[in-house]
């Protein structure tokens, strides 16, 4: 089938995207970049040989997620002149109950879509929004989207309920859980590369910008860290992790928040930036002696080996421990310092191998596996929209 597939992964800052082949496994010929949309954008984009084709500030355009995607299609176009896209695939975060595999984005898909937009509020608008903008752009392609939460619609009913009336459940007030395009690639890795690991009790550490942790048992999800909303679990970048309710009650009733107010302290204020005053990017906040930085990062790495033993608790056991995300597959001090408090549960690094972000990480005497795999979620995309637009 002749054609290529385009790719688009819009985060809330962030646009990835790449052009790949249409076949079966799809390949990348090209993978981009725009980070800080919204504020000084640059755009990085290199051939899958890695030449660059274009790299820099991106000026007016990447004041908006609009903006962006058109000044990153330009220099990718033109460098594979004659290209016809036959699919674009998309990263959207919220596929509600309706949907547990990837679909075709008609008119009636995109409605529903977008009815989920307050569930998702720092995403899902920047998805949809990139799917109108390659409607306009590639008005023959067939779109195709993805959902971070289809991966976990098959979530036991404790770990998909929260303990409120019945009602709510009905309603769709349910633990999605996020994260799943990388949960699955990361599952898919395991089955080709580890296949008994694959085949145990695995979790799965997702830390980005947002950052969830997943319990997998033979390659599905069996609990999530991220539940109603891409909020709960970790703490992340600006978002909150898990807060007790009542502080939000207290923040309306006493200091007269407003819904508005509270969704822009939850989701844009607090987390690392918020705790560390400093920002939301873990580079700067491990190159800095600001004491406040240093209690952020403690709490980042506190929350996680709670989750990690709780989701151990899940599974009845743990096989791997798998790092990924900006961070998971970066910063060697984060992975330390998790790993340090979980000696009790079978995992021991080996701090050379971990120092170089190897493979795998744990020692021959760890009875858990600790791997680092760099996530793919633009080739689950990919893949997708390969058999969507067959
Ligand atoms: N070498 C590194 N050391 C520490 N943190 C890093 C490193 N490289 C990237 N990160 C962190 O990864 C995070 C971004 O992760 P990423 O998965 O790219 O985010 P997104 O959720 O936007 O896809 C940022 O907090 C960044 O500081
Ligand atoms: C769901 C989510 O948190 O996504 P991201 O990590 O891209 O912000
Ligand atoms: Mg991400």
């Amino acid at each position: 089938m002749n054609g290529h597939l385009l790719v688009l992964n819009a985060g809330s800052s962030s646009l990835k995207f790449g052009l790949f082949t249409a076949g079966p496994e799809p390949m990348a010929l090209a993978t981009g970049l725009v980070e800080r949309i919204g504020g000084a954008a640059e755009l990085h984009l290199k051939q899958a040989g890695g030449a660059v084709i274009a790299d820099g500030p991106l000026g007016p355009r990447g004041a908006s997620h609009q903006g962006a995607l058109e000044a990153a299609l330009e220099p990718l176009l033109k460098a594979h002149p004659g290209t016809a896209i036959r699919a674009v695939g998309h990263r959207i975060v919220h596929g509600g109950r309706n949907y547990a595999e990837p679909v075709e984005l008609t008119d009636q898909a995109l409605s529903y879509l977008q009815e989920l937009v307050p569930f998702a509020p720092l995403h899902q608008p920047h998805n949809l929004a990139g799917v109108a903008a390659a409607q306009a752009a590639f008005p023959q392609a067939r779109q195709i989207g993805c959902f971070d939460t289809a991966f976990h619609r098959h979530h036991p009913f404790v770990n998909d309920t929260f303990a409120l009336p019945r009602r709510f459940y009905e309603k769709g007030v349910r633990r999605y859980g996020f994260h799943g395009l990388s949960y699955d690639y990361i599952a898919g890795h395991l089955k080709q590369m580890a296949p008994l690991l694959y085949q145990g009790r695995v979790v799965v550490a997702h830390l980005g910008n947002g950052a969830s942790m997943c319990g997998l048992l033979s390659g599905r999800s069996v609990a999530s860290t991220m539940g109603f909303s891409a909020l709960d679990g970790l703490p992340m970048g600006t978002r909150s992790g898990q807060v007790d309710p009542g502080v939000l009650l207290y923040l309306m009733e006493q200091e007269q928040m407003t819904p508005a107010q509270i969704s822009e302290l939850l989701y844009l204020e607090s987390g690392l930036k918020g705790m560390s005053g400093i920002g939301s990017d873990m580079r700067a906040l491990l190159g800095s002696d600001n004491p406040h930085a240093a209690e952020a990062i403690e709490y980042f790495c506190f929350r996680a080996r709670r989750e990690l033993g709780g989701l151990a608790a899940a599974l009845e056991g743990l096989d791997a421990l798998v790092f990924t995300g900006g961070i998971g597959e970066n910063a060697a001090e984060i992975r330390a310092r998790i790993c340090r408090g979980m000696q009790w549960l079978g995992i021991e690094l080996d701090e050379r191998a971990n120092a170089a972000s190897a493979p795998v990480i744990s020692g021959e005497l760890s009875r858990v596996r600790v791997l680092v795999v760099p996530t793919n979620e633009e080739l689950v995309i990919a893949r997708a929209a390969a058999r969507l637009s067959r």
